[in-house]
């Protein structure tokens, strides 16, 4: 059995990791923290583990649990991780980070999209692989420490990476659209999260700002073999959980829809958790809503020779918790799937 801890239980993402790996065979939780809640039982915070679990909440005392277990879940806020990592604690156990510190290879990007200071340079060079697994699972086992990606980040870049390197698309078009469930925002309380805030309503938000912006175009960047500059957009819509991306690219040439579908078929031929949807059928969040699937619709509007393709997750499973989980499935040599079957809940 795989002896597992998570840092930031108490959180959403924390939550559903928990959720996962009570349903994983090879999994055996040891230790959850917080730093709200010690010596609280995970029970009497969410009720939905009545029955199911005994843990009770431990201190973030990342340098003595590494002692104890195999992987290390941070389900931390951005800006906690690398000050806490070390090259010791990797050294006893791998560590998959579900926050933003490990995602983005530049460190001076990061700390002018983020405004914050890097804790670990050295990590993030020498120790780090970005783990989005449609992409980079032959290599994700060689490391230790593993940068979970972003909920809007895992949904574009999957939609597009498949035509990243074509000639007909025209690179300096790209523009993502996207929108998010409530529980994207996390657990801890906002005045916009607020029910009569958010609900019944929908907004932009960090229009031309938002920090997801870079990590997309650096992996897009590295698909293309250039430089990839985008607009990404992103919203709050009053849902608990999702994400649906909706990504626009101008075409240079006349292409065949068939023939797009069929280099987004190859590229995804391997992948599990990925959906092409048929020709025609779009994604919807619902569809997707408690799974680690992420759908793909493509379009091709032939008046304005765009390519629209949309794509949809659930923001804490492939998103966040469920991607996790695949990584430290690949990690530890077990199939990519294992424990992630679950289809999703429908009507929720
Ligand atoms: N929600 C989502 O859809 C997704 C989230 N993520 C990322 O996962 C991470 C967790 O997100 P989420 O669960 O939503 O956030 P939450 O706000 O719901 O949970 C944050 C967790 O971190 C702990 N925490 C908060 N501040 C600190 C701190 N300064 N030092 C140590 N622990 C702290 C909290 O517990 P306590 O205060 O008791 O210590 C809590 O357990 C973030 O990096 C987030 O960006 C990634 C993809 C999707
Ligand atoms: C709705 C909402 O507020 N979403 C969050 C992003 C969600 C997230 O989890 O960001 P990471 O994947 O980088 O951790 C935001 O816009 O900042």
């Amino acid at each position: 059995m795989i002896k597992v801890a998570v840092v930031g239980a108490s959180g959403y993402a924390g939550q559903e990791l928990i959720r996962l790996l009570y349903q994983h065979p090879n999994v055996d939780i040891k230790v959850i923290t917080s730093r709200s809640n010690i010596n609280e039982r995970y029970d009497s915070m969410y009720g939905n583990y009545i029955k199911r679990s005994n843990l009770t909440f431990e201190v973030n005392d990342v340098d003595k649990i590494c002692k104890d277990v195999d992987i290390i879940f941070l389900a931390l806020p951005h800006g906690v991780a690398s000050n806490i990592v070390t090259k010791d604690i990797i050294s006893k156990a791998k560590i998959i980070d579900l926050g933003a510190d490990f995602r983005i290879s530049d460190l001076s990007i990061y700390e002018n999209w983020y405004n914050t200071k890097h804790g670990n340079e050295t990590l993030l060079k020498e120790d780090s692989i970005y783990g989005l697994c449609e992409l980079n699972r032959e290599n994700i086992g060689k490391y230790k420490l593993i940068a979970n990606p972003g909920c809007y980040t895992t949904c574009s870049i999957l939609s597009l990476a498949p035509i990243m390197d074509k000639s007909f698309i025209d690179k300096k078009s790209l523009i993502i659209d996207a929108k998010s469930g409530v529980t994207g925002a996390g657990r801890s309380l906002d005045i916009s999260t607020h029910f009569t805030e958010c609900n019944e309503s929908i907004k932009a938000y960090k229009v031309a700002s938002h920090r997801h912006t870079p990590e997309i175009e650096e992996q897009l960047s590295v698909i293309a073999g250039e430089d990839i500059h985008l607009i990404f957009t992103p919203h709050l819509v009053p849902m608990n959980r999702g994400i649906l991306a909706t990504c626009y690219i101008r075409l240079t040439e006349d292409i065949h829809i068939d023939d797009i579908y069929n280099i987004y078929r190859e590229f995804y031929k391997d992948d599990y958790f990925v959906r092409l949807l048929n020709k025609g059928i779009n994604p919807e969040t619902k569809w997707v809503k408690g799974s680690n699937y992420c759908d793909i619709g493509i379009n091709l509007d032939s008046r304005t020779n765009t390519l629209i393709v949309v794509g949809a997750i659930d923001n804490l499973i492939k998103g966040a918790a469920g991607q996790a989980v695949q990584n430290m499935n690949i990690l530890f040599g077990l199939d990519e799937t294992t424990g992630l079957e679950d289809i999703a809940i429908f009507p929720v």
